[in-house]
């Protein structure tokens, strides 16, 4: 079996989103994100540990800026055709699980996009953009999923397949992780816990969510803003190109390059923190490119639709930063001792605004921020 030898960071991967926005925004942010370059020259290199689902010339981009593409086997001779169906596309093409499981949410996702808003307001936000459907007149739509209870009946099968094959992807992804930091085993994955499936009903709610978008339109814009997302792992997987991840100096445009199926797997606050930095929390965007060129001048596609799932670590789970150190990722420089995985997230939570609520909105949260942060000096 091959295996990745661990690359030594090139100066611009050095230089992460998360040193970029801490930069901007908060310069208790910019302390904590100077932590790795003081380590760089003392840590041993990472142990070579492969990703499942991810190319050897892939394997290194995770640790080092935080993204990575999850590309899917093709069997010999297969070509891309235009089919009816998920379920005729995937008896064609000998589908990975993950890959059919996706196909079939953009199917039901599609039809539940296309129900009338009084319809889709019966889903409507509970918890702000954690729960439920919400819409931001002209850049998206995304109904956020945490439990079955909560989820239209359209979306319900494919949706828990998703959840439930995701949960086992993500948790041999960090159990790689574990393996290339030299920790114990579950340090890491038992913070996974119940997130793993999709839970039945209110009272087992997890910190895990499965957020279907649709963005609108053929304007060339951004339609969310530069951030890290704020968990463990994400798994983000589009129909058409519009992610677009921080390589240390710009904005790639990494769904353009994918000419096989694939997605992109994001590490998130949560894993920079508990890896003590080893992990850079990957930046990321969605852009909208703006009308592509038809031969007939016909747009039959107006929209992007996307399934994003963020693992969170679950709230219950003690942080015991001991139990995480290893000579890989060298000693916290603010040890935690019997915090919950919960209360460490709302930390930093609070530090970072919310790109999916309105547009009002997130301005206000933006000014906020700055003005804490300039207070605080
Ligand atoms: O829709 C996408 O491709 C990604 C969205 C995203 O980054 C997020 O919701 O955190
Ligand atoms: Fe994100």
């Amino acid at each position: 079996m091959a295996t990745a030898a661990p690359v030594k960071p090139s100066s611009s991967d050095r230089f992460s989103i998360s040193n970029l926005i801490s930069h901007f925004w908060s310069k208790r942010r910019r302390r904590l994100a100077e932590i790795p370059r003081q380590y760089e020259d003392q840590r041993p290199p990472l142990i070579p540990s492969l990703l499942p689902l991810v190319l050897p010339e892939h394997q290194h981009t995770l640790s080092n800026l935080g993204w990575t593409t999850v590309t899917f086997p093709r069997s010999e001779g297969q070509t891309i055709v235009p089919s009816a169906s998920a379920e005729s596309e995937n008896a064609a093409y000998g589908a990975h699980p993950l890959q059919s499981a996706y196909r079939e949410l953009f199917e039901v996702a599609e039809k539940f996009f296309e129900l009338p808003d009084a319809e889709k307001e019966k889903w409507k936000s509970r918890l702000g953009s954690e729960e439920g459907w919400s819409k931001i007149p002209g850049e998206k739509e995304f109904i956020t999923l945490r439990t079955i209870g909560g989820t239209p009946e359209v979306l319900k099968a494919a949706a828990k397949r998703y959840w439930d094959l995701m949960g086992t992807y993500l948790s041999s992804c960090l159990s790689r992780i574990e393996t290339s930091l030299s920790m114990h085993e579950d340090c890491l994955c038992k913070f996974v816990g119940p997130c793993k499936n999709l839970q039945e009903g209110a009272q087992d709610r997890t910190a895990t969510m499965l957020r279907l978008f649709r963005y609108e339109g053929w304007d060339e814009k951004i339609v969310a803003e530069p951030h890290a997302d704020l968990g463990l792992l994400s798994f983000v997987v589009g129909n058409v190109p519009g992610l677009e991840v921080w390589d240390g100096g710009g904005f790639v445009p990494i769904e353009k390059e994918y000419v096989h199926p694939a997605g992109t797997l994001l590490a998130g606050r949560q894993l920079e923190r508990y890896t003590n930095f080893r992990y850079s929390a990957g930046g990321h965007r969605v852009v909208s490119y703006g009308k592509p060129p038809t031969e007939s001048g016909v747009l039959d596609k107006h929209y992007r639709f996307s399934i994003v799932f963020v693992l969170r670590a679950h709230e219950d789970v003690v942080v015991d930063s001991e139990e995480l150190e290893t000579e890989v990722t060298g000693n916290w420089r603010e040890p935690v001792r019997g915090v919950k995985a919960g209360t460490l997230y709302e930390e930093v939570r609070r530090m970072h605004f919310n790109i999916n609520t309105g547009i009002k909105e997130r301005e206000g949260q933006r000014r906020r921020l700055e003005a804490r942060n300039k207070g605080s000096g």
